[in-house]
């Protein structure tokens, strides 16, 4: 599948099925090869880079974190949106999992001045951004209890939101849930590739996760857009601004 872009730099993009999304992330962290922590360093900090380009002169974020690797794609960029000199980042992260690669990237958010606590600190529509890392493609059915109300009040803040990899509660393929809470970000960062969702967001879209090798580009026949020089992110000029993918 490929959707359609306008704009200047009109061009086409994969987007992935959820089962697409798992069996990459797979073959990239088959042995030997990537390890969790290598990947989402890489795709914590494009999160983070995303967020800086979208909003240069934001002064708190904060980041919402879910109990896979989504989150802890959030937790890696709350820190280093703290290294890029944002005044205040706080993280909610109600449901920590037991791996010790969580409990290194709470201490390290701990060690930047990003706080860790289980209930945001304040009123999400107080922070200039909030980081929407709850769920990511491997999100199915209805939300369960935390995050059904953490998604509710994500879907009804005022302030802006940057979605990592999927906007959490929309199926990974379909989009939007009938029902429940419907959150709208105004920033997608899609992570290695867009999933299939990405063709009912409307606003700016990312792609970041730079660390595809060929061989992966070609089993699962990538098209990706280019990254410009060292960059971590790459954005989709007008995406969605002509219709469906
Ligand atoms: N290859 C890449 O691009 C990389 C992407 N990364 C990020 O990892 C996520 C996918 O991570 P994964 O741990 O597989 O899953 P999620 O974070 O999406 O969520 C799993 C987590 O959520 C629970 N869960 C699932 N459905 C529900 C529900 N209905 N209610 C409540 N809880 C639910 C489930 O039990 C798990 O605990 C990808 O999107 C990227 O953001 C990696 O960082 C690196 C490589
Ligand atoms: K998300």
């Amino acid at each position: 599948l490929s959707a359609g872009m306008g704009g200047a730099s009109a061009q086409q993009v994969t987007l992935l099925g959820q089962d697409a999304a798992i069996a990459l992330d797979e073959d990239l962290m088959r042995t030997p090869g990537f390890s969790v922590d290598q990947l989402m360093e890489l795709a914590g900090l494009s999160v983070a880079c995303a967020v800086k380009d979208a909003y240069p002169d934001a002064s708190s974020v904060l980041v919402v974190a879910g109990p896979g690797n989504n989150g802890g794609d959030g937790l890696v960029a709350a820190r280093h949106l703290r290294h890029f000199g944002v005044a205040k980042v706080d993280v909610v992260y109600p449901k920590q999992p037991k791996k010790q690669l969580f409990a290194n990237l709470v201490a390290q958010c701990t060690e930047v001045d990003a706080p860790v606590s289980a209930a945001p600190p304040a009123p999400l529509a107080t922070y200039d951004v909030v980081l929407d890392a709850v769920f990511g493609f491997s999100f199915r059915g209805a939300p369960r209890p935390p995050f059904d109300a953490l998604l509710e009040a994500l879907a009804t803040t005022t302030a802006p939101l940057v979605s990592v990899d999927t906007p959490s509660g929309w199926h990974v393929e379909r989009g939007p849930p009938d029902a429940g809470a419907v959150l709208r970000p105004a920033v997608l960062v899609s992570l290695t590739a867009p999933k299939m969702c990405a063709a009912c967001f409307r606003g700016r879209h990312y792609v970041g996760g730079r660390f595809v090798p060929p061989f992966i580009r070609e089993k699962y026949d990538l098209r990706l857009p280019p990254y410009p020089g060292v960059a971590q992110i790459q954005e989709l000029e007008a995406w969605g601004a002509d219709g469906e993918g």
